[in-house]
């Protein structure tokens, strides 16, 4: 069935029902090594994977990994330009979930990303992205244990998606004539825009399925948290993109009210509640002039406007959300973009779940790294409906690679959240004790150790690191 590999003689396929996996004790996993400073993570990952499930499960439990191929190793393997064969597209919709290094995207042209296709082909719509901050990890921020966000980026469209063409070709100067002189002259709000006839043009499409799958797993996941972390924040730029940043926003807050009803409360409801909690007697205008800042200066549409709004939301949830019950709830907030960057640089412990869409949510989730130590501290996992790939938040770093050096923590946590996504929680607890007792003890890699005070030297290893890492398992 397969042209260049074969799955492990023992170990069975781990299988999905409504969208959860079903884990056999002796699953087969395939892995991709990865491009770069893959030769360095995945050995040492691979070995504290291992040694945490044999110290959790003695023997009942244990992994068959199945190296399959894409990247620089596939081209080795099966011939030129073969970055990712069939034989790896075949193991994993076999096998169901995997876990993978870091691929290369070359910058402008040649391939287009190995990592966006594996979650494109394999409809991992859910890129998640725990951003936690373990005891004693040196951060440049001053209070990093604050940070405690998961970021769940949507994973399939966005101009991730790279639909885009190249200045100059045939295709983009028909484009380009065809919106000049047809469609932006044909939508008033456009006004007389034009576009350089010296442009690419990328293509930003974002849908009200993409998005509501997305904030359907966000929100799900915060019913899972503890009632303070209870909060879903839609992060878009929707006052200036409104039709793909701000429809995301609006049709998360449409899941919210309808599919979630019960469970959830959006902040301004919360806030129309409240000014009826604080006078039961308050008249519909008056907490509409509450809720809007500007009220007096509001167009008497405008006005009219925010008292139905205020009551609507009164007929619709004040039975079942008033009298503070909407606290019991979880909370639905949207901030704009730019200035959840600086937010969670100022109040990290404000926010809890970030849904997103895909070119922010690269942003942030690279950010929200540096808060906790860095892209060596960064793990993440893409999450479909009948596959899930785990993999770090960072990318090949070709100056560290095949040096021993890069820290392995993003790589392992991410197959801490595969454990966890298993069901392996025991497994997963001893990694993650693991790595807390070895930053505690200052038995770190070299990014961690130059911002440790005093620094270490000299730092440990990636495989190293590993090793301390399993040595605090007992
Ligand atoms: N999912 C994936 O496979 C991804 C792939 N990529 C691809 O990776 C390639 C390189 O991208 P680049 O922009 O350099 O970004 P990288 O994330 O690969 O590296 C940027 C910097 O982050 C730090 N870093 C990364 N990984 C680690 C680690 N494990 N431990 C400690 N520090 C680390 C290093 O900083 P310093 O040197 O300062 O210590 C490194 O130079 C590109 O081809 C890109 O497309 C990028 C992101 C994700
Ligand atoms: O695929 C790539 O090269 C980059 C991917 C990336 O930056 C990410 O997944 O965060
Ligand atoms: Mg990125």
């Amino acid at each position: 069935m397969y042209e260049k590999i074969s799955p492990p003689e023992t170990g069975e396929k781990i299988t999905f029902a409504e969208g959860k996996p079903i884990v056999p004790d002796h699953p087969i996993l395939p892995f991709i090594r990865g491009d770069g400073t893959g030769v360095d993570l995945w050995p040492a990952s691979q070995k504290v994977f291992d040694a945490a499930v044999q110290a959790a499960y003695g023997g009942k439990r244990k992994i068959s990994w199945f190296k399959v191929y894409a990247g620089d190793e596939a081209c080795e393997q099966y011939g030129t330009y073969q970055y990712l064969p069939e034989d790896t597209l075949k193991a994993i919709e076999e096998y169901g979930v995997a876990i993978k290094g870091p691929l290369t995207t070359p910058i402008g042209g040649g391939i287009r990303s190995l990592n966006v296709a594996l979650r494109q082909i394999f409809d991992l719509y859910a890129c998640v992205r725990p951003c936690r901050y373990y005891a004693g990890t040196p951060s440049p921020h001053k209070t990093p244990e604050k940070m405690d966000v998961i970021i769940y980026r949507e994973n399939t469209e966005d101009i991730y998606l790279g639909i885009e063409w190249r200045e100059g070709t045939e295709i983009v100067k028909k484009l380009i004539e065809y919106l000049n002189t047809d469609l932006i002259p044909s939508t008033p709000e456009h006004g007389k825009k034009q576009i350089r006839l010296d442009s690419g043009i990328g293509i930003k499409p974002i849908s009200k399925t993409g998005t509501q799958r997305l904030v359907k797993r966000a929100i799900q996941n915060a019913l899972r948290l503890p009632k303070e972390k209870q909060t879903v924040t839609l992060v878009h730029k929707g006052n200036i993109m409104k039709y793909t940043e701000g429809a995301f926003r609006d049709w998360g807050y449409e899941l919210a009210t309808t599919e979630f009803r019960q469970e959830c409360v959006t902040e301004r409801e919360s806030w129309i509640l409240s000014n009826k909690e604080e006078n039961p007697d308050i008249s519909l205008e008056d907490n509409a002039h509450k809720l809007e800042p500007g009220y007096d200066a509001l167009t008497a549409e405008k006005k009219e406007e925010a008292c139905a709004e205020v009551k609507a939301v009164l007929d619709a949830i004040w039975e079942s959300h008033g009298n503070g019950k909407w606290k019991e709830k979880i909370m639905v907030n949207d901030r704009i973009a730019d200035s959840i960057f600086q937010q969670l640089q100022t109040r990290p412990g404000e926010y809890s779940i970030l849904a997103t869409m895909n070119l922010n949510g690269d942003y942030l989730s690279d950010a929200a790294a540096a808060i906790v130590g860095g892209l060596g501290m960064g793990p993440g996992a893409n999450i479909g409906d009948s596959c899930a790939i785990f993999e770090a938040t960072h990318g090949t770093a070709p100056k560290h690679a095949g040096l021993d050096r890069v820290n392995p923590g993003s790589l392992i946590l991410s197959g801490v959240m595969m454990l966890e996504y298993m069901g392996w929680q025991e497994a997963a607890d001893l990694i993650k004790m693991g790595i807390e007792k070895a930053i505690s003890n200052r038995e770190v890699t070299y990014d961690l150790a130059r911002l440790m005070e005093p620094p270490v030297k000299p730092p440990l290893k990636c495989s190293e690191f590993a090793d301390a890492i399993i040595k605090y398992f007992g």
